[in-house]
């Protein structure tokens, strides 16, 4: 499995997305990804399955240490008590002592960012987590983390795919050493539909979410967490890490509308000035 090197952490380039996946469903996913080769797990408090990824780590029988596994505090726990409190559910929840990634899951306009970013560095600082970061940071905000020097902040996890351009967000997680999990990278599977695409996959004999995946994973930074509750879909994702985009494809590509949000708007910041 491909690594993002950066200062701060090293994160397989692939990981498997696992909302709204819940349950024996979500154990079994986990299982079988992790028995494909997968070694990155995406969960988060608010998806309600961070037992069953737990368990599905358990009962893959891959050693902790070659895992990486991230969640997220949801955006209602953003003070310092809630942060630490969040935590610990969280591990308890996953029956881990430690979670490589551990991301402030939504801004939240009420909140402190400097205590926030004191509690991530406290938690990080106990061991509780490798690394931390945040989600759903429009420009403004994550450059304010960035640069507040309270705590390194590791990565930021966006929405991005083929028709949402990212490109602010892209180069600030690069300049500032941070790495850059895309979320939604597949475009949940609307590429199927899509006749410059199927063109580009054909071309490679390759299907178009894995012309999709490849294309956010050109860049060494970047990091994806499709994700799929079957084993023939897992697998395909995993073999967009070998496919590579020509010079005619990426230009097909950047020539696509690039301003589509597919991500639930109801805890959106405001994307343009946030
Ligand atoms: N931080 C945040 O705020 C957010 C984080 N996330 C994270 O990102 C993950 C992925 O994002 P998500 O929005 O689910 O979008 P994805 O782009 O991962 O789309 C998932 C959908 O695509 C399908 N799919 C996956 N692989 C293939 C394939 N090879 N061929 C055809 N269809 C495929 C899946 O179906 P099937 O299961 O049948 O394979 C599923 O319906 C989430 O699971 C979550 O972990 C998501 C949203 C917000
Ligand atoms: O999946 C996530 O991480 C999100 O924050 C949202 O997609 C959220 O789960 C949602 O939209 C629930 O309706």
């Amino acid at each position: 499995m491909p690594m993002i090197e950066t200062p701060h952490m090293r994160m397989p380039k692939l990981g498997l997305g696992t909302w709204p996946m819940k349950g024996a469903e979500c154990q079994a996913a986990v299982e079988s990804a992790i028995g494909l080769g997968y070694r990155h797990l995406d969960t988060a408090e608010m998806y309600g399955n961070e037992e069953a990824v737990g368990a599905g780590i358990a009962a893959s029988g891959v050693a902790r240490d070659a895992l990486f596994v991230t969640t997220k505090v949801w955006h209602d726990k953003l003070t310092p008590d809630g942060i630490r409190g969040a935590i610990a559910a969280s591990l308890a929840r996953l029956k881990l002592d430690h979670v490589d990634l551990f991301l402030i899951h939504w801004p939240n306009p009420a909140m402190d960012l400097d205590a926030c970013l004191r509690s991530l560095e406290a938690a990080r600082g106990a061991g509780l987590a490798r690394a931390v970061g945040v989600c759903n940071f429009p420009p403004k905000l994550f450059r304010r983390a960035l640069t507040a020097g309270i705590t390194p902040i590791a990565c930021l996890q966006v929405e991005h795919h083929i028709y949402l351009d990212q490109t602010p967000l892209l180069d600030l997680a690069r300049e500032h050493g941070a790495a850059f999990t895309c979320y939604s990278p597949t475009t949940k599977n609307a590429v199927a539909e899509d006749p410059a695409i199927r063109g580009i996959a054909q071309k490679h004999g390759a299907t178009p979410v894995q012309v999709a995946l490849a294309w956010v994973l050109r860049h060494p930074h970047v990091a994806a967490i499709p994700k799929s509750a079957g084993v023939l879909n897992q697998g395909a994702n995993l073999g967009a890490l070998a496919l590579r985009l020509d010079a005619e494809d990426l230009a097909t590509i950047a020539a696509l509308p690039k301003n589509r949000r597919l991500v639930n708007p109801a805890f959106a910041p405001d994307w343009e000035n946030g």
